[in-house]
Order: C-alpha cells, then structure tokens, then sequence
C-alpha cells in the first residue's frame, strides 16, 4: 500500500482497494508498505507496518542506535527540513478539518535552533526488567531468558520494561556519563532495580535537568532508604561528575513513581538550577515546571509576546500560567500581570520567580482557571486588554471559552500544544473574534508534537 501523508499524532494515511483510509504508525509519505489491519471501522482502518517494501526518497537513516525500540525520537528517519513541513501541514490540516473558521495566512514555523541535545528535563527509570525486541523474543522460541535488569526509558505502553539507553542524544553531557556511571557502579555493588510487579528494589528513578548556562541538578530516587549505600555511591558520583551543582534524593516507597506528594532532600549543592530567558531567570528544583526546551522556549515566549503587541498600559492575564513564565516574560509591556494556574506550588514558584526578577506588579492566584474567572474576578483585577491563554492538551473547558467571550478583551493570544483541541476552541470563539495571526512553534524535534500560537482580535 503506498502511504500518501502524515495525519495528526505522528500517523500516516494509506487507502484500501475500496478507498477506506486506514491510518499507519511509524511510516513516512512515499513508502510503500505491508500492513495488517489491526482496527476496521466504518469510516476508517487502523494497520501495523509489517514490512517496508519499498522506502521513500525522503527516507534518511536515523542517528540514535535505539531508534525503534526506544519510544522517542520517532521521526528520525525524516529530514528536520520535512518535519518542520509535516508539522505546518498538520497545523492547516486540523484548523481546516476541526475549527472551520477563516485563517489567515500562516506564518512560517519556527524551527528549533538545537534540534539534538535540546531537552533540559529527562527522567530515566530502573527496572529488574529489560524489554526483549520482537526479534530478541523470536530467537530465543521457546528458551527462558535469564532475569535482566535494566537503566533507561520505559518501553512504550509498557509500565514494567525498561529499554536499556546507552547514549541519548536528548540531553547534553554529563546526562550519559552520569546514567552510565550508575548503572556500572550499581551492577559492580549488587544493587537492586525496582521491580514494579512485586514492588521492591532498591534504584527505583534518575531525573537529570540542566540549564542553557550549564548548571546540572540530578535527583535520584530510592525504594528503600540506606544512608550509607547512598553515601558511597553519591561520593562516587560527584567525584566522576564534578558538573553536577545540585545532587538530591528521593525515598519513594509508594506503588507510583510521582514525587509530587514527596520529600526531596538535597545532598549537594542549593537543591535548585536557575535558568535565564532573555534577562529573566527562573529557579528550577526537581518538581518545578518548566518547559523542556529553554531554547526554544523564548522564542515561543518571544512570539507570544509580539502577538500580544503591549503597549506598557495593559492589563493582562496569563492563563494556565505554570511557574509564571509567560507573564513574568512578557511583564515589562503590562501595566498589570495575573497568572492563574490549578498547581499551588507552581503558583508558589511563580511568586518567588516573579520577586527575584523584582516584577512587584504581577498578581497569581491557585485553582481552576474557569472557577477562578467570574465577572466578580474581572471586576476586582481589572478588565482585561489582553489574555494570554496556554492550556495543557486538552484544551480550554467550554465554560471558560464562554466566559472569554463574556468578558471580550480585545485580544487573546492562544498559545496551544495540541493544534485539534485549539481548532475546536477556536470555532467557538469566532462568533466574537477573528484570526489574525498564526504561527507553529517546533519546541520537540524528531517528534509529531508542535506548539501553535494564534492571535484573535475582537471583531
Ligand atoms: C501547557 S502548560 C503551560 C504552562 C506555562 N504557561 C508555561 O509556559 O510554562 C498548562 C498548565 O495548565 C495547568 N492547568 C491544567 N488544567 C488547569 C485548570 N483547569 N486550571 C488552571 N490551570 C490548569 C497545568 O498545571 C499546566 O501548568
């Protein structure tokens, strides 16, 4: 079956004998392919690529060696020039499909300037169970695998097999030498993996972030406490890895992996990073929030901002405002800034974020957006010139969509990580706004995933 184009979510488009669409993962437009139907529905068929017959010309060959086993990065095998094209064209696609609403012309996407080594955030589990490929578990028939523990990322759809990472190119070093040094050192003393079936072990979570200015924050997290264990192996680890400005620990003997509800001790170092976009900077620990690509986080910050077009006299919120960043970044413009957000301790962050950049005119409040946004609210704070709206995936909920219509300020910038839930947020705005500019932000090369900002104006 030849496969035509890519659809949302990374997929690709092939045609039965009868025309019905079926969707394909893990091929690219141009390749020819066999493919199982694994779904047949009226309208559409769901199929797994079992065989590549022949490649498309775009085809390039993937740089990580665990590429197709690992479950990130899996657009490798598409130039970064394609990727960014796919990406633009998903964004038409989904406001053409979903959103029915009259566009403007779309403003080229906005590629990442690093499009390895870009993630400042990346977690890494350890587990007493290593993944097996499909060719791994086909050689052996019938043989049983001696038990095999493994330090890496969790196979995908996969909650207790670990794919073993030996370099990732997500991350710049120390990331490599730092997971590799503990997996050899917890090997060599006979430490245990965490084994999520049984729910013991002793290595249970490694989270590694770092900043554009080079500092590094590690934090490991344990299943079992034993200071003098941790002791010797941190000593080691901050010997090999004098790059690290902040070592911290975990104990989480809980059945999930969240640390949000737990202690974070710090071994080494303040217990936090500071990151700086533009003049602004912004103190990372290991549950803060942040956005995973600094980099190019200011330039979606910065594009945000022009959107928004400030005059110095405005009021302005800051919708689903995480740590603050947006509005702290785009504070210098506003006469007024208030941040509202559902976590209290990003909420909390955001105070502090806010203070150290000595930004006393910015206001931020905890809970639920649309709760939180009354006509009572609006009438205290100040009727709003400009909102500036970034909701998680799902989108904004109807109630507040409605409220934004109520209140009509003349402009929202709507900054959306997922183009199919902005299409339909902004079919409901069009009865009051219009469109007037738009422009996709690449923040996660070799992936599907796109940032979409969007300026609406009052009609
Ligand atoms: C895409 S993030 C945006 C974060 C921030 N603007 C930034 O750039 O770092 C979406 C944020 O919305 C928050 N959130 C999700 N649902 C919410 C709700 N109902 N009310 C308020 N905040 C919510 C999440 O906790 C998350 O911090």
């Amino acid at each position: 079956m030849p496969i035509v184009s890519y659809a949302a979510e990374g997929r690709c488009i092939g045609h039965l004998p009868d025309g019905k669409v079926v969707f394909v993962e893990n091929a690219v437009p141009g390749d020819v392919v066999d493919v199982r139907i694994t779904k047949s529905k009226k309208s559409f068929a769901e199929g797994r690529m079992l065989r590549l017959v022949t490649p498309s010309p775009d085809r390039i060959v993937p740089f990580c060696e665990h590429f197709g086993v690992c479950g990130g990065c899996k657009w490798q095998m598409l130039p970064y020039e394609k990727q960014l094209e796919y990406k633009q064209q998903q964004v038409a696609d989904q406001m053409k499909r979903i959103g029915h609403v009259a566009l403007p012309e779309m403003e080229p996407i906005s590629g990442s300037t690093l499009q390895r080594l870009y993630r400042n955030k990346l977690e890494f589990t350890f587990s007493s169970k290593r993944f097996r490929t499909n060719e791994e578990l086909t050689a052996a028939g019938d043989a049983e695998f001696a038990p095999e523990s493994a330090l890496g990322f969790h196979a995908p759809g996969l909650f207790d097999k670990v794919v073993p990472i030996n370099t990732c190119h997500l991350q710049p070093e120390p990331t490599n030498k730092i997971r590799n040094f503990l997996r050899d050192y917890t090997r060599e003393h006979q430490l245990s993996y965490y084994d999520f079936r049984a729910h013991t072990g002793f290595m249970r979570n490694l989270m590694i972030r770092v900043t554009t200015t080079g500092e590094v924050l590690v934090n490991v997290v344990f299943g079992e406490d034993d200071a003098q264990v941790r002791g010797d192996m941190f000593a080691k680890l901050l010997a090999i890895a004098p790059e690290i400005s902040t070592l911290c620990y975990t104990i989480n003997t809980k059945w999930n992996d969240s640390i949000y509800d737990l202690e974070i001790h710090t071994y080494h170092g303040k217990g936090f990073i500071t990151e700086k976009l533009e003049d602004f900077t912004f103190n990372i620990s290991p549950k803060s929030f942040f956005q995973t690509n600094s980099t190019q986080a200011e330039t979606l910050y910065r594009i945000t901002r022009d959107f928004a077009g400030l005059n110095g006299s405005e009021v302005l919120y800051d919708l689903y405002c995480g740590t603050g960043s947006i509005g702290i970044f785009c504070s210098k413009g506003a006469r007024k800034v208030i941040g509202i957000e559902v976590i209290e301790q990003a909420i909390e962050d955001a105070k502090v974020n806010a203070a150290q950049n000595g930004i006393g005119h910015a206001l931020f409040y905890a809970g639920d957006v649309a709760a939180i946004c009354t006509d009572a609210f609006f009438e205290e704070h100040g009727k709003p010139d400009v909102i500036i709206t970034d909701p998680p995936r799902a989108g904004m909920s109807e109630k507040l969509v409605q409220q934004l219509l109520k209140m009509r300020a003349p402009k929202i910038v709507y900054v959306s990580c997922n183009p199919a839930t902005q299409a339909r947020d902004l079919a409901l705005l069009d009865e009051a706004y219009r469109i007037d500019r738009m422009r996709p932000v690449d923040m996660f090369p070799h992936t599907h995933h796109i940032e979409n900002v969007v300026l609406l104006t009052l009609r």
